[in-house]
Parts: C-alpha cells; structure tokens; sequence
C-alpha cells in the first residue's frame, strides 16, 4: 500500500521532531510560555484555515461518504481540537480567547497553509489534498504515541492531557485520508504518486517546522509599510 510507503519516507523527520526543542520542552514541562502562545496563535488561525480546506473539498468529493467524513472533520475542529488547545492555554494562564487575539501567519506556518491550498487549486483529484493534509493528523498521532510509550507522566503534568488528546483522537481521521489515498493512488501514474509522496514528505517537514517556529518566536522581518 502507498501510505506503507509514506509513513515509511517521513520515520526520520519524526524522530527529529521528537527531538526538537518544542516537545522535549512539553515533555520536560519546562518550555517557555511565549513559546506556546506563539504556537497557539499561530495554530488557531491554522486550524481555521484547515477547516476551509475541508470544505473546498466537499465540491470535489464523488461520493456521499466523503462528504460525511469531511464534514464531521470540520465539526471536530471547531470543537474538538479546542480541549487540546485549551490545555495549552491553561499552562500559561491566560484565557485561551486572550491569547488568540494576537495572532498573525508567521512564515512557516503561513508556507505550510500554502502549500495545501496550491494543491486544492491545482489538482482535480482529492488525493492531492489529502496527501498534504494527512501529515496534519498523522505526526501529531505518531508524535503523541511515542510520548507516551517513551515517557512517565505524573498525573499534574501540565501537557500530559495534551498528548493523550492526540494519542486518542486522530486515528479516524488519518485511517480516512489514508484509505482515500490509497484507493486514487490505484489509478495514478508513478509521475502523480511521486506527487503524492512529495506532498507528505514536505508536510511533515512542515508539521517540524511548525513546531520550531514556536521554540523560536519566529516572525517575518518588520519593514515600515506605513512610511
Ligand atoms: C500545525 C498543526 N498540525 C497538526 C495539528 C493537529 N491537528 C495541529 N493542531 N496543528
């Protein structure tokens, strides 16, 4: 099966995001607040957009079913995903609301959203999307299961609730996309599921550099547009 194949391409970009200042610091419990309200605004107008993204998929969709799952994922977002980001939110002690007012697209959460939008607009078939999108779900999953396997928790640990949230609630949603995947993939060329591995490869290193955007309060060059 292709998606055998990509879980398989993107094993070492996990491993280093395993590494990565951003979860050992969640892992230690330690990491620096400005650091996760950075990501929290960065992430809830990522989400946002995610959701969109789901919707522009509804018009491509050829069956019913997949218009169920794609609304149902939009559904998830908006309520479901908040639990994890209101853990979050709480380690810093400020209301989440608060917190988000202050968002902005800094650069590689901004690439990031890019890239899936160019697949919608460029290509018919949803796999493309999906093959961009799935890393969203999928190393968060990976992310949180290796946490926890590898890793004691006492019960206050202020980001325990955030891995188990991931380590539960995204299996549905990657075994969806992952299906999709595999069923178009079926009747691409090998140039299209070249493609598609691309697009999950690129989206992992972007889930890491997501992640290291936060660990170093990222942001674009300030230049004076008003003068
Ligand atoms: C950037 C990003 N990637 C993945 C997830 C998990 N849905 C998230 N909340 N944010």
């Amino acid at each position: 099966m292709l998606t055998d194949k990509l879980i398989q391409d993107v094993e070492p970009i996990i491993e280093e995001i395993y590494y990565d200042d951003f979860i050992q610091g969640l892992i230690r419990g330690d990491i620096e607040k400005s650091s996760v309200i950075h990501y929290l605004q960065a992430d809830a107008l990522y989400l946002d957009e995610f959701a969109k993204i789901y919707a522009m998929l509804i018009a491509k969709a050829d069956s019913r079913e997949t218009v169920k799952y794609l609304l149902g994922q939009m559904e998830f977002l908006f309520d479901g995903e908040s639990e994890a980001h209101e853990t979050l939110a709480r380690s810093v002690d400020m209301p989440y609301e608060e917190i988000i007012e202050a968002g902005e697209w800094y650069p590689s959460a901004d690439h990031y959203i890019k890239h899936m939008y160019y697949n919608v607009y460029a290509k018919e078939n949803i796999a493309f999307t999906f093959s961009a999108m799935a890393p969203c779900p999928y190393v968060y999953k990976k992310i949180a299961q290796m946490v926890l396997e590898r890793n004691t928790f006492e019960n206050d640990h202020p980001y325990r609730s955030w891995f188990e949230f991931y380590n539960d609630d995204m299996d549905d949603t990657v075994d969806v996309m992952f299906d999709i995947i595999n069923r178009e993939s079926g009747n691409m060329t090998q140039k299209d599921i070249t493609v598609l591995r691309k697009n999950f490869i690129q989206s992992t290193e972007h889930e890491k550099r997501f992640f290291n955007m936060a660990a170093i309060k990222e942001r674009w060059m300030e230049v004076g547009v008003n003068a």
